[in-house]
């Protein structure tokens, strides 16, 4: 509690316990207010208060140097009006303040009256008790340098000693210049962590948008560092991840990241080959090469030259096209279908699997050889539920691009994007962006709350099973012809972009088995 004793001029005769106190009061109350914080401004402003207040130090004032010019003023007061404030601008050696601030030496006022030095600039005499007022200007430094001044008015004559002041004033004005020390350091340090987390946020930024892969997450910047890494060499690439994970995002990644950007990127999809359409999809035909053969056919491997060749589901490779690959691979030539000319070909060949390609080796399904050949650089990509902090990221990125998509302005709630959050997406991302393209079609309202998405992600679940993207454990139960109405199927081939391989890995089934579906169904 302070004693209140506000007034303009304390001069009555209070003992000397009292003044003591008075000043404890002061200090204890100044150092409360530092112990709390550091907002200087907080504490600057109470001890021109508290001066007043507790002492009868008037019109206290902090006067500082202003950081547009090369003249002082007045930034923290008390007792004075907005005018008198703002008139408390001063050159160093001009009238009294100016002076003490020049010479950083104390000057005392006894009588402002007899003063010609005296300026009485903020506040006019005229606003001034009439007895006889002293003026004091402290001055603030800091070792050599000169940070400002406090000053203040009191009556000449009171029952009270100046020197008890002057050491009052001394105390503080240490203490300002101490604050302002560490302030500065304070402002210094945070400056200089800002600047060094923006420039981490603008590299991340820079390393995540240049391949629109969202997230900040670790364990995919983990990856990306491994991508980036490994860009420039032309090595084979392995990108090992359950489907939804990201891997044909990351593949194209790597061929933007990699010398060859301006080149082709070609992705083969192995699981939507049929098994006797590999040979002339990879090599291309001469014409004439076999019956029906009636123009010359570019493979794509001869689209990919000088390029990147993608080979998405590897691990779907038939046995013979492996061996045919590994020999391409091996002698950097190809030949097409019906000729038995050699073409050299450059490719980098990059390839992704969401089965465990080693045990396919070991059950005799993959080569060794040809393993070890594209094994040469793995790359691990995280599953959501490791990444679950680039949710929400993902899910505005998402929302962003439905609502462009559909026209529509749909977005989530907190307690939604939380909701989504905390979900183990075994679909991963491509079922995470499956469920926001629902949303933003379906959603009644425009704001999504939790308790409305929950219809969506049992549906999602329910409705798409996703047993074959979950990577290690992938396997693929036996789906009956009838597994999925037709209904079912047309909403999956929709949500796919009318992509059936990727439609098919979605609904747990081969490409071979949705054709047979969608052709049950008449659909083409
Ligand atoms: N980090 C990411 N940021 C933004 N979008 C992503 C990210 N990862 C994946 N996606 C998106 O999620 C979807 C699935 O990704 P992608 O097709 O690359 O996965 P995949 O692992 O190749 O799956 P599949 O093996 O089933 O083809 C795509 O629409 C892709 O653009």
């Amino acid at each position: 509690m302070l004693a209140h004793m506000s007034g303009p001029d304390i001069h009555d005769g209070f003992p000397a316990e009292f003044w003591r106190s008075q000043e404890i009061l002061l200090l204890k109350n100044v150092m409360g207010l530092v112990g709390r914080g550091l907002d200087l401004d907080g504490v600057l402003r109470e001890v021109v208060h508290l001066l007043s207040e507790l002492l009868g130090l008037n019109r206290a004032r902090i006067i500082l140097r202003d950081p547009e010019g090369d003249v002082y003023r007045i930034r923290h007061a008390y007792g004075l009006t907005t005018a008198e404030i703002t008139r408390g601008v001063y050159r160093l050696g001009e009238g009294i303040t100016g002076t003490a601030l020049k010479n950083r030496h104390l000057i005392i006022v006894q009588d402002i009256d007899r003063e010609p030095l005296f300026l009485g600039r903020a506040v006019l005499r005229a606003h001034l008790p009439p007895e006889k007022v002293a003026f004091i200007a402290m001055p603030i430094d800091l070792g050599h340098n000169r940070v400002g001044l406090i000053a203040c008015h009191r009556l000449r004559h009171r029952n009270r000693n100046l020197s008890d002041d002057i050491m009052i004033l001394q105390i503080i004005s240490t203490l300002i210049g101490q604050l302002m020390k560490l302030g500065d350091r304070v402002e210094e340090q945070t400056r200089a962590l800002h600047e060094h987390n923006q420039l981490l946020e603008n590299a991340l930024e820079n390393a995540t948008m240049r391949y629109g892969i969202i997230g900040t997450s670790p364990a995919l910047l983990k990856a990306i560092a491994e991508l980036e890494g490994v860009s420039h060499a032309s090595s084979s690439v392995l990108l090992c991840g359950a489907a939804g994970t990201g891997k044909e995002l990351f593949a194209r990644a790597l061929h933007m990241a990699s010398p060859r950007r301006a080149q082709p990127f070609v992705r083969v999809n192995c699981a939507a080959i049929p098994e006797n359409a590999f040979e002339t999809e990879l090599f291309g035909h001469e014409r004439g090469a076999f019956p029906g053969a009636r123009t010359r056919r570019t493979g794509q491997l001869e689209q990919a030259h000088t390029g990147t060749l993608f080979l998405d589901e590897v691990g779907e490779l038939p046995l013979a096209m492996q061996g045919r690959l590994l020999h391409v691979f091996e002698q950097g030539t190809f030949t097409r279908v019906g000729t038995a000319l050699a073409r050299r070909i450059d490719i980098r060949v990059v390839s992704a699997t969401s089965q465990n390609l080693r045990k396919r080796v070991e059950m005799g399904l993959f080569r060794y050889d040809l393993f070890y050949h594209l094994n040469v650089i793995p790359i691990t990509l995280p599953t959501l539920a490791a990444r679950r902090e680039d949710i929400p990221l993902l899910c505005s990125h998402f929302l962003s691009q439905f609502n462009q998509r559909h026209e529509r302005n749909i977005s989530l709630s907190r307690s939604a994007v939380d909701l989504l959050t905390e979900q183990d997406w075994p679909g991963h991302i491509r079922q995470l962006s499956n469920v926001i393209e629902r949303v933003v079609l379906l959603a009644p309202q425009p704001v999504m709350a939790a308790r409305d998405l929950r219809a969506f992600l049992h549906d999602s679940t329910q409705s798409v099973p996703l047993q074959a993207v979950q990577g290690e454990r992938a396997y693929r139960p036996y789906l009956s012809a009838s597994s999925h109405s037709k209904e079912e199927l047309l909403h999956a081939l929709r949500l796919n972009g009318g992509n059936k391989s990727r439609t098919a890995q979605q609904l747990g089934m081969t490409a071979r088995q949705l054709h047979y579906r969608l052709k049950l169904f008449d659909v083409a």
